[in-house]
C-alpha cells in the first residue's frame, strides 16, 4: 500500500495549474474577497503618497532645534496650521514652524515633527523643551511602497489586508483566477436526505453537506449532484455527469471491497486511470483517485465513513484544491504538539486522531477528542481543529510527548 507522502505527492502532481488568461476573470473590489490573483498588481502611487506627519505636533526645521532641551527651550513662530487633507501652502524658514496634526502633508523647508507633548503654546509662538531625533515622525513620501514595483504577488488569496492595500493602490478591477468547480456526490443504498424520515437500516447522508461545507470554504464552487444508489448503471450516469460538468469529482463511498462498491470498476469502465487505490492511513484506507484524459477532472473516490471522508479531505484532497484555485501556498501545515492525552494506533497505517489544539502559555497541546475514534463517529469530530499523526511503526505516544499535528481548518 502506498503511503500518506507517496500520495500526497502523485496527487499533487496530477494537478493542472491554471491558465493566467483562459482561468481568470476580472472582479471588482467590492467582490474580490476570497479570491485569488492570476497576476502580480502593481501601483500607480509611491505610499505614503507625500511626506506627512505621524504625530500630532509642530513640523520643524531640525536645525533649530536640535540642541534644545528644558533648560534651553527654543522659541518658534507658528506661522500656519495644517490638518489632515489640506495643502500646505507657505514655506517654512529659520525660527518658524507649522501647526501640524496626523497624517498632514510636510510643509516645504520642514524635515521634523516635534509631538506636542514636548512643546508649550503661547499665543503664535510655541517652545520646544526638548530636541527631536532628526526626521522623527515623519512619514517619507514612498517608503512603504514605490510606484510601479509589484504590490501583492500573483496566487495569493485576497483578504482584508490585501483588500486595504488594493484600495489604497486605487485598484478597483483585477485578474482572479476563476474558481474551480467541484463536484460532489454520494452513493448508498441507504442514504437519505435531513429532511427524509430515517427508516431502519437508513441512513442521513451528511457526507454531501460536509464536503460541501468543506469545498466552499476552499474558495472553490461545490455542485451538489445529491444521492446516487448502488446501482452500477445509475451510477455510471451520474459519475460520467459530474466529470463532464467539474474540475474535481468528489464522490464518497463505494470504494471499498464490499460487493456493492463499485466506483472503481465504473472509472475504469469510463477510460479513466486509477492512479490510487488505498492509503496506508487510518480512517481514510480506501481512496481511489482517478483522471480522465478528455476532461482535465480530477476524480477522487472517498471512503463512505464520515470521518474518514472528512480526514481523507482534510489530508489528501485540500492541498491539491488549493494549488487548483491558484494559490501558491497550498502545503497542509504541521506543528508540534504536547498531548494531553494518550494516543493509541495499530502501528500499520499512518493514524490520524482528531481533537482540538490549545494554546498554553506559549505551546501548543492537543486535547484528543473524548469518546469513541470510530470513522463512524462523526459526533466528537465537531470542534476538529487539529490532527494528531501516529507514525507507521508506532502504536502508542504516552501523554505529555511531543507528537505532530495537522492544522485543520
Ligand atoms: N472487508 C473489508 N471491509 C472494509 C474495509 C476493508 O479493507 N475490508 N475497509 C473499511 C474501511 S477502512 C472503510 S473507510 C470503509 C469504506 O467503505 P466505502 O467507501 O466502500 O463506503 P460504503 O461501503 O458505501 O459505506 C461505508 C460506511 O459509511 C456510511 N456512509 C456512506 N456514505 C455516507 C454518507 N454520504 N453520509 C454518511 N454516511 C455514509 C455507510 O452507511 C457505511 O456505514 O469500508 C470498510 N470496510
Ligand atoms: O480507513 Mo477506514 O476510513 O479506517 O474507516
Ligand atoms: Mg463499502
Amino acid at each position: 500500500m502506498l503511503s500518506v507522502n507517496e500520495v500526497e505527492e502523485i496527487i499533487l502532481n496530477l494537478v493542472e495549474i491554471l491558465d493566467v488568461e483562459k482561468d481568470s476573470e476580472i472582479v471588482s473590489l467590492e467582490n474580490i474577497e476570497g479570491r485569488v490573483l492570476a497576476q502580480a498588481v502593481k501601483g500607480k502611487l509611491d505610499f505614503p503618497h507625500w511626506d506627512n506627519s505621524a504625530m500630532d505636533g509642530y513640523a520643524v526645521r531640525y536645525a533649530d532645534v536640535k540642541d534644545c532641551s528644558g533648560d534651553n527651550p527654543t522659541t518658534l513662530k507658528v506661522v500656519t496650521e495644517i490638518a489632515a487633507g489640506d495643502r500646505p501652502n507657505v514655506e517654512i524658514k529659520s525660527g518658524q514652524t507649522a501647526r501640524i496634526f496626523t497624517g498632514a502633508m510636510l510643509p516645504v523647508g520642514t524635515d521634523t515633527i516635534v509631538i506636542q507633548e514636548n512643546t508649550t503654546r503661547k499665543g503664535d509662538e510655541v517652545i520646544i523643551l526638548s530636541a527631536p531625533q532628526e526626521q522623527e515622525f515623519v512619514r517619507h513620501k514612498g517608503t512603504f511602497y514605490q510606484a510601479g514595483t509589484p504590490i501583492l504577488k500573483a496566487g495569493i488569496k485576497i483578504g482584508a489586508p490585501e483588500i486595504a492595500v488594493l484600495a489604497t493602490a486605487q485598484c478597483t478591477e483585477l485578474s482572479v483566477y476563476r474558481r474551480p468547480r467541484v463536484a460532489i456526490l454520494s452513493t448508498g443504498d441507504e442514504l437519505v436526505t435531513p429532511e427524509q424520515s430515517l427508516q431502519p437500516g437508513q441512513i442521513v447522508d451528511s457526507n454531501q453537506y460536509a464536503l460541501a461545507s468543506f469545498v466552499a470554504q476552499n474558495g472553490a464552487i461545490p455542485v451538489k449532484l445529491g444521492i446516487v444508489p448502488d446501482k452500477p448503471e445509475e451510477l455510471k450516469k451520474a459519475i460520467a455527469q459530474a466529470i463532464d460538468s467539474a474540475d474535481i469529482v468528489l464522490s464518497t463511498g463505494g470504494v471499498s471491497v464490499g460487493d456493492y462498491d463499485y466506483v472503481d470498476r465504473i472509472l475504469a469502465e469510463l477510460g479513466g486511470t486509477l492512479h490510487i487505490r488505498s492509503v496506508a492511513v487510518k480512517p481514510g484506507k480506501p481512496l481511489t483517485v482517478a483522471t480522465f484524459e478528455n476532461n482535465n477532472c480530477l476524480y477522487f473516490g472517498i471512503p463512505g465513513n464520515p470521518v474518514s471522508a472528512l480526514v481523507s479531505c482534510w489530508r489528501f484532497v485540500q492541498p491539491p484544491l488549493i494549488k487548483l484555485t491558484g494559490q501558491n501556498n497550498y502545503q497542509p501545515r504541521f506543528i508540534t504538539a504536547t498531548t494531553r492525552h494518550d494516543l493509541k494506533a495499530g502501528g500499520r497505517r499512518e493514524t490520524y486522531l482528531w481533537g482540538q489544539l490549545h494554546l498554553v502559555d506559549g505551546n501548543y497541546e492537543f486535547a484528543l477528542a473524548g469518546g469513541s475514534h470510530s470513522s463512524g463517529n462523526l459526533i466528537n469530530l465537531a470542534q476538529t481543529n487539529g490532527l494528531a499523526i501516529v507514525p507507521v511503526g508506532e502504536n502508542f505516544i504516552a501523554a505529555d510527548r511531543e507528537v505532530v499535528v495537522m492544522l485543520v481548518d
